[in-house]
């Protein structure tokens, strides 16, 4: 089964494609460009994309938001965590988080399919903000993100190792079991 996945963002294709990939599903990538609205929630930048995507679009697909809450932040960046890394990127956040103790954090990614419905799944993943970036894998805020029960970054896992554990690991796992059940 093919399902198109529209998207700007090759890492998430990458690791979309690693995860379906052995269960039968191939992720094909759209660059079709959609607007992102400064929403306060992932899944409202999501219903908007779809609702805007669905008539412009005639097979089914998936779009993804995703961020990174910062606890000491308040939440930041979380829905503008691409806009945040494209300005001040990995350093302005650890400036930003210089001599805080509270290093909690988490990834929350939120997948909308549309197949003439709109199907929502989300996973998040909890973890600590490091004190410098380590690692080359993987993309974005990876470098300083140790996710917990472990010593090391995304950016020092593999694909396959962040899968089994991330935002979109769980958000994809969660859509790949709705199509085991819906598409018989
Ligand atoms: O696993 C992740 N590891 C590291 N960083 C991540 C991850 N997941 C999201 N992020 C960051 C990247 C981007 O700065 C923002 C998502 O923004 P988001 O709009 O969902 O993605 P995007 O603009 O790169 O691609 P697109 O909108 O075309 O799907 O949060
Ligand atoms: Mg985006």
């Amino acid at each position: 089964m093919k399902i198109f996945f529209i998207t700007s963002n090759p890492g998430k294709v990458k690791e979309a494609s690693s995860l379906l990939k052995p269960l039968g599903i191939e992720v094909e990538q759209l660059k079709f460009p959609y607007p992102e609205i400064q929403a306060d929630s992932l899944e409202e930048v999501v219903e908007f994309g779809i609702r805007w995507l669905k008539d412009k679009v005639s097979k089914p697909f998936f779009i993804e938001d995703s961020g990174l809450f910062i606890e000491a932040l308040e939440g930041f960046p979380g829905v503008y965590s691409a806009y945040v890394y494209r300005t001040i990127g990995l350093d302005g956040i650890l400036k930003l988080m210089e001599g805080i103790e509270n290093r909690r954090a988490y990834f929350k990614s939120v997948i909308g399919y549309y197949d003439g419905k709109v199907h929502i799944f989300v996973g998040k993943v909890y973890g600590k903000i490091s004190h410098e970036k380590k690692g080359t894998q993987g993309f974005g805020y990876d470098p300083i993100f140790v996710p917990d029960g472990y010593d090391k970054t995304f950016a020092e896992m593999t694909t396959e190792e962040k899968n089994a554990i991330s935002h979109r690991g769980k958000a994809l796992k969660e859509f790949h079991r709705w199509l085991k059940e819906n598409l018989k």
